[in-house]
């Protein structure tokens, strides 16, 4: 027997953006938001994550505009940094993870800490108005809130902090939801992860669906 079925790839993604939208309740959310929560539903399967997702007010706009005007987009994770779309991209942005960096393993020993959070380090020359998406680690989470803490450290345009898990990822998602440092995008709990954040920067990166 052969199996029939869809082949189109757009039709798939205009199919599926239409189930989510018969499905969820995205009432919660305006008209810039919606098409980023209908892609982080999307991403993870799961009509009812709308009801753990929250955007702190202009978020959306704030990291659009930051694309727009060629920032960078910082990630903890390859996994998060290899989901972006390229072409999506207003202005060719660059993606930049820093795990790999051959100098994390040391520091995360200097630092007694693990490699995501130490990876972080390497972010401060590129943070001054970048879009940092956290889809993995809660520890990157919670070591940025702390850089952050310091009036000298370099300020992003907006944070998505969506790590997922079970040991600090709530935890670290609570904290930036409490201090808001910049405006940002949370998954409240232990759901999250590396596909519904990078996610929503792909909805960021073309706007509309
Ligand atoms: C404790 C860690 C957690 N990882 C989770 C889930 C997933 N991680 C995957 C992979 C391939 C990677 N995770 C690392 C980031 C690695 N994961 C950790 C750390 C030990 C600590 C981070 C933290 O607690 O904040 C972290 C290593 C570190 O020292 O920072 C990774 C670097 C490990 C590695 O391969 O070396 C690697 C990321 C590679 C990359 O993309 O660059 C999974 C695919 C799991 C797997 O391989 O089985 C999965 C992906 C989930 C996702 O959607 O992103 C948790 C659950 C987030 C967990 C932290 C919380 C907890 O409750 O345990």
């Amino acid at each position: 027997m052969t199996y029939t079925y869809e082949t189109d790839g757009a039709a798939i993604y205009l199919q599926s953006f239409a189930m989510i939208r018969a499905e969820a309740d995205l009432s919660a959310f305006d008209a810039d938001h919606e098409p980023i929560a209908v892609r982080m539903i999307h991403a993870a399967g799961m009509v009812g994550l709308e009801k753990f997702i929250r955007f702190s007010p202009g978020f959306a706009q704030a990291a659009r505009a930051a694309l727009e005007a060629g920032a960078p987009i910082l990630c903890d994770a390859r996994m998060v940094s290899e989901g972006v779309t390229r072409p999506r991209l207003p202005a060719d942005n660059a993606v930049i993870c820093t795990l790999q960096d051959p100098r994390v393993m040391g520091m995360a020993k200097e630092m007694s800490n693990t490699r995501s959070a130490a990876a972080l380090e390497l972010w401060r020359p590129h943070l001054e108005g970048a879009v940092v998406a956290i889809g993995n680690a809660p520890t990157a989470l919670f070591h940025l809130l702390n850089m952050l803490q310091d009036p000298a450290c370099p300020r992003p345009a907006a944070i998505i902090g969506c790590p997922v898990g079970f040991v600090g990822a709530m935890e670290s998602k609570d904290a930036l939801w409490a201090d808001q440092p910049v405006p940002c995008c949370i998954v409240q709990g232990r759901l999250g992860g590396s596909a519904i954040t990078v996610a929503a920067i792909n909805a960021i990166a073309s706007r509309k669906e």
